[in-house]
């Protein structure tokens, strides 16, 4: 592979520098001249490291007319991203070593990102009966987070077990906080929109209860418990209090809180249905501040994509869940201040350097160094872009931003020094 040189990127608390890489990992930064070398402007441009997304659906196997490993990864890159979490709930379900090894497997060969599959915390996510744990982590695909995600470790006994085993090697239970009976035929948030459309309420408390729960076994047990999703005022209250008093809680907020509320469902329009369901507009401000603060730890996508037949019915047809990875960063870059406003190493943290470092992925979410690997994003502060669902890379359609105008644009992703996106346009090639 010949070497590539980054020429003048902004990079993120260092100021303008030119990086050269080789074999896949940063030789020099500074002011940099190379021959043979191919050249990559970027001038303008700031230098991220590559984002990582705690949670991530790719549907594969199971649901490969929704989105495929290798789909799911090329949207992944032109989000900016070098690293995905790949959730368990596919058909089959991720329990056994079979399948996070396939799905990691399935990763490697489509080359886009590296894909690092969660395991499920309970056989076929159906809350009796522990997954095969230890045998996925001492598996090929090494995993290390566990979820049941789509349904919440609900059982007690069963999430306190599951805690008391993954901290034997240092793994983490990642909470779908949802009390099963709380939400029972729920289709949004509970509040006055509900009310008014007369659509069965998804109570925060359903969300808090089990937050709250979870928080003190994981105190009890000295184990790491990461929350999905977070979406409410309290739940951050909660989270807050956790960490100040030392518990091994981390928590991550989806785009679409940080932006979208309840009123959308005045539409009827089942993009908009999710879980958990959008909140109220002070819920999303906490959120925000919560993010700018570092109460929350991270961005994650919840990418959720969906087949036409699962979206385009009526409301309470519909499967929740909305497409993240491609307006992820945007998003985040608008609920942190806009483009103007933003503070970029916040950016960095939270949608890059935090992640990786919450999944184990030691080779991501570094800023470049000699020795690092090369896994960037080079981003346009100044650009924007109209979201257009036929452009998208994934394979499904269900974005809640269609038409929207949105700030940022990512030029370049590079995985181990090799452009996966490169002037704004997916590489079609990616052998390594
Ligand atoms: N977020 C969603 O609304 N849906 C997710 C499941 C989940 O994240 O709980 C999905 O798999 O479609
Ligand atoms: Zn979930
Ligand atoms: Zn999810």
């Amino acid at each position: 592979m010949t070497d590539l040189l980054i020429k003048s990127a902004d990079i993120v608390g260092k100021g303008r520098q030119d990086v050269l890489v080789r074999d896949g990992r940063v030789v020099e930064t500074g002011s940099v001249t190379a021959k043979d070398a191919e050249v990559v402007d970027a001038d303008g441009l700031i230098l991220l490291p590559g984002l990582v997304d705690l949670h991530t659906h790719l549907r594969e196997p199971g649901r490969e007319d929704a989105e495929t490993v290798r789909s799911g990864t090329r949207a992944a890159a032109k989000g900016g991203y070098t690293a995905v979490c790949a959730m368990a709930n596919s058909y089959p379900v991720a329990d056994t070593a079979g399948v996070v090894e396939q799905v990691a497997a399935l990763g490697k060969a489509a080359g886009y990102a590296d894909v690092q599959p969660i395991g499920a915390v309970s056989v076929g996510l159906e809350g009796k009966q522990l997954a095969e744990i230890g045998a996925m982590a001492h598996s090929a695909a090494k995993v290390r987070m566990f979820s049941d995600d789509g349904h919440c470790v609900a059982d007690p006994i069963m999430m306190r077990r599951a805690l008391e085993y993954v901290k034997t090697f240092g793994g983490l239970i990642a909470q779908h906080a949802e009390e099963p009976r709380l939400t029972e035929g729920a289709q949004m948030n509970e509040g006055a929109v509900s009310a008014e459309l007369g659509l069965p309420g998804w109570p925060a408390v359903a969300e808090e209860a089990i937050i709250a729960r979870d928080v003190l076994l994981a105190e009890y047990t000295g184990a790491r418990v990461h929350f999905c999703h977070v979406s409410t005022a309290r739940s951050v209250d909660i989270i807050r209090e956790a960490k100040a008093r030392g518990a091994k809680v981390t928590a991550e907020v989806c785009p679409h809180h940080l932006l979208l509320t309840d009123e959308a469902a005045r539409t009827y329009d089942p993009v908009y249905k999710v879980n958990p369901p959008l909140r109220r507009e002070s819920d999303v401000a906490v959120l925000r501040g919560a993010l700018a603060e570092g109460v929350i730890d991270a961005v994650a996508t919840d990418h959720a994509p969906h087949a036409p037949q699962d979206k385009d019915c009526e409301w309470a047809a519909a499967r929740p869940g909305m497409l993240g990875l491609e307006t992820a960063l945007s998003i985040t870059v608008l609920a942190l201040g806009g483009p103007e406003g933003v503070d970029w190493d916040t950016v960095a943290e939270r949608t890059s350097r935090t992640p990786a470092r919450i999944a184990g992925l030691e080779a991501h979410g570094r800023d470049p160094q000699p020795g690092t690997e090369a896994n960037f994003t080079l981003v346009d502060p100044t650009a924007t872009w109209t979201v257009v669902p036929a452009d998208l890379a994934s394979l499904s359609r269900n974005t809640p931003y269609a038409g929207m105008v949105l700030p940022v644009t990512v030029q370049a992703t590079f995985l181990r020094g090799r452009a996966t996106v490169l002037n704004g346009k997916i590489a079609e090639e990616t052998t390594e």
